[in-house]
């Protein structure tokens, strides 16, 4: 489900769209071929539209929620900016711990005990949440919400569902399909 007011979906999903998409053949993370990739680095890198998106993510954040966990490597500068916005706390959650220092794979906030949303930026099959979901349940999270900033709609809100996760994100296929024209 993406975010409830018409007038600013479509146009962040205008503006994600015009930043961001590029087409040519790409391996996605899923091992799936897509003649479209979602470069979330170049919205990411825009500080404007960065900070509007947060602005509109925020939207979708449940009551409740102690702490923002936010995957390596496109989730943590939204996670960063969603935290500005909600004032609540950010945890950083790698793909693998460290080998050295403190060796975590969830940097910042604590999440043990917590009630926590997981915040990413492009979904498509769902499998990276699955498996960061899994990693910090297994260090005491409560999690059953996730957002992202993009949806591709291509089974993510399946997959997570079959781990009891709600997926929301601030656009999704139908938006970005009417923002390409
Ligand atoms: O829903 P899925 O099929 O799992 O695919 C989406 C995942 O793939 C991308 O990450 P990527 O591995 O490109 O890493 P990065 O964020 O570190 O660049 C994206 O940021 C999600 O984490
Ligand atoms: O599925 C992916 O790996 C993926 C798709 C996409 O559009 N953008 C991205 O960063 N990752």
């Amino acid at each position: 489900m993406p975010i409830t007011d018409d007038a600013i979906r479509a146009d962040l999903a205008h503006r994600i769209y015009a930043t961001s998409h590029l087409t040519g053949e790409f391996t996605l993370r899923s091992g799936r071929v897509s003649n479209e990739y979602f470069d979330k680095y170049r919205f990411e890198s825009d500080p404007v539209l960065l900070a509007e998106v947060a602005e509109a993510m925020a939207t979708l954040v449940p009551e409740g929620i102690e702490v923002l966990a936010g995957l390596e490597m496109g989730g943590i500068p939204v996670v960063t900016a969603l935290a500005r916005v909600t004032g609540l706390p950010a945890c950083f959650v790698r793909k693998s711990a460290k080998k050295y220092g403190t060796a975590k794979f969830a940097e910042g906030a604590d999440v043990d005990g917590k009630r926590v949303l997981i915040v990413e930026d492009v979904i498509t099959s769902g499998g990276q949440v699955v498996l960061s979901t899994a990693d910090l349940r297994g260090i005491g999270a409560q999690i059953t919400d996730v957002v992202c900033v993009i949806d591709r709609s291509e089974g993510g809100t399946e997959a997570l569902s079959a781990e009891g996760l709600t997926l929301a994100s601030v656009v999704n296929r139908d938006d970005l399909n009417a923002a390409a024209g």
